[in-house]
C-alpha cells in the first residue's frame, strides 16, 4: 500500500522527460516574441581578437550566429585579431606598438596584418561557420572587398602609418548575401582610392558597417563582461552607460587601452541610425543569444 502511494507521488522518469520537453517548448515560445521583433533586421557582431584565441567560446558564438540566421535575422560579422597579429609580429621579432588603442602600422606590419587578419583568420571563421552548418562568405581584400576608406587623420603629430578608417561600405554585396541566406564575414581592413590597403581598428570598422546598414543592433563581443569602473574587477561592471559618463570615464583614464576605440565607436554610432549598442563577454556560453533574446540582457549598454 505504502509503495503504491509512493509511486503515485513520485514522477517516473518518463514524466521527467515529458516535463523537460515541455520546459524546452516553453523556452521556444518565450523566444518567439524576440524572434518576431528581430526577424529581417540586421545585427552587426564585432568579434574581438581575444575571443578568437578561445576556440570553445568561438564555437558557441558561431553557433549562436547560425541560429540567428536560421530564424530570419540578418547577422553580419566584423572581426579583429589583435592578439594573433601581435603573436605573428613577435615571431618576426617586431614589437607591437599602440597609441590610444591603435596599432602603429609600418609597411612590414601591414604585410602581417594582410596575411593574418584578412587571410588566415577570415578564412578560418568562414570555414568554421560552414562546418557548424551555417552558410558564410568571407569578404576580404583577398576575395571581395566591401570596406573603402583613407588614412586615419590624427590630432597629434604622431604618425600611425598605414592605419585607416572606413568612409564607404559596399552595402549591395552584403545585402545580396543576406538575400541568399549567407552570413558576411568581414576583416577590419579598408582600401583607399589608389588601391592602398589600411589596417583599421576592428571596433571602428564594425561601427562603420552598422551605420551604413542602419543595423538594429551592434554587439561588441570581448573578453571582459562589459565596461567596468575598475578594469580588473568584474563586479564593477556598469550595466547602462550614458554617452556623457562614457566620455568622462575616458578622460579620467578609467576606460583605457583597447576599450577606448570600442567605447568611442559606440558613442559615434548612437544617434546615427543604430538603435542599440552593447559590449558583452563572448566567453560566456551563448551570451549573444542571451543579449538578444532576454529582457535584461548582459554586459554594458551604451545609450545617448
Ligand atoms: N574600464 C574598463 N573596463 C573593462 N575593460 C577595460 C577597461 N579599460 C580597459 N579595459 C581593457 O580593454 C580590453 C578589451 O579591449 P581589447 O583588448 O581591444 O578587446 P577586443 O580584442 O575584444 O577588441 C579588456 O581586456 C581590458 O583589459
Ligand atoms: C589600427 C589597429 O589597431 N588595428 C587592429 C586591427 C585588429 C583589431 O582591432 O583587433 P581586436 O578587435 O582584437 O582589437 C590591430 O592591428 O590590432
Amino acid at each position: 500500500m505504502v509503495s503504491a502511494l509512493a509511486e503515485l507521488f513520485t514522477p517516473s522518469s518518463r514524466d521527467f522527460s515529458v516535463q523537460e520537453a515541455i520546459a524546452k517548448a516553453n523556452t521556444l515560445i518565450e523566444a518567439m516574441g524576440w524572434i518576431r521583433r528581430f526577424r529581417g533586421k540586421t545585427t552587426v557582431i564585432k568579434l574581438g581578437g581575444s575571443l578568437l584565441e578561445d576556440k570553445m567560446a568561438l564555437m558557441h558564438i558561431l553557433l549562436d550566429v547560425v541560429f540567428m540566421e536560421s530564424v530570419g535575422m540578418k547577422p553580419v560579422i566584423v572581426h579583429g585579431g589583435g592578439k594573433a597579429i601581435s603573436n605573428a609580429l613577435a615571431e618576426t621579432g617586431v614589437e607591437a606598438k599602440f597609441i590610444r588603442g591603435r596599432r602603429v602600422t609600418d609597411a612590414a606590419t601591414l604585410e602581417v596584418v594582410k596575411r593574418v587578419l584578412a587571410g588566415e583568420l577570415n578564412e578560418f571563421l568562414t570555414e568554421e561557420m560552414e562546418r557548424l552548418g551555417g552558410r558564410a562568405m568571407n569578404l576580404s581584400p583577398h576575395t571581395t572587398n566591401v570596406l573603402f576608406g583613407e588614412k586615419l587623420p590624427t590630432e597629434t603629430d604622431e604618425d600611425l602609418g598605414f592605419v585607416g578608417h572606413v568612409t564607404r561600405v559596399d552595402r549591395s554585396v552584403i545585402e545580396g548575401l543576406h538575400y541568399t541566406d549567407q552570413v558576411p564575414i568581414i576583416p577590419s581592413m579598408c582600401e583607399g582610392e589608389d588601391g592602398q590597403l589600411y589596417n583599421v581598428n576592428a571596433d571602428t570598422a564594425a561601427m562603420a558597417v552598422a551605420q551604413s546598414l542602419g543595423a538594429e543592433k551592434l554587439v561588441f563581443l570581448s573578453d571582459v563582461n562589459g565596461v567596468r569602473r575598475d578594469k580588473d574587477d568584474s563586479k564593477s561592471i556598469i550595466d547602462s552607460l550614458s554617452a556623457e559618463e562614457a566620455r568622462h570615464l575616458i578622460d579620467e583614464g578609467i576606460i583605457e587601452g583597447g576599450m577606448i576605440p570600442k567605447v568611442e565607436a559606440c558613442l559615434e554610432t548612437l544617434g546615427r541610425g543604430v538603435r542599440k549598442v552593447h559590449i558583452i563577454d563572448g566567453s560566456i556560453r551563448h551570451s549573444l543569444l542571451l543579449e538578444i533574446f532576454t529582457t535584461s540582457g548582459v554586459g554594458t549598454e551604451i545609450h545617448p
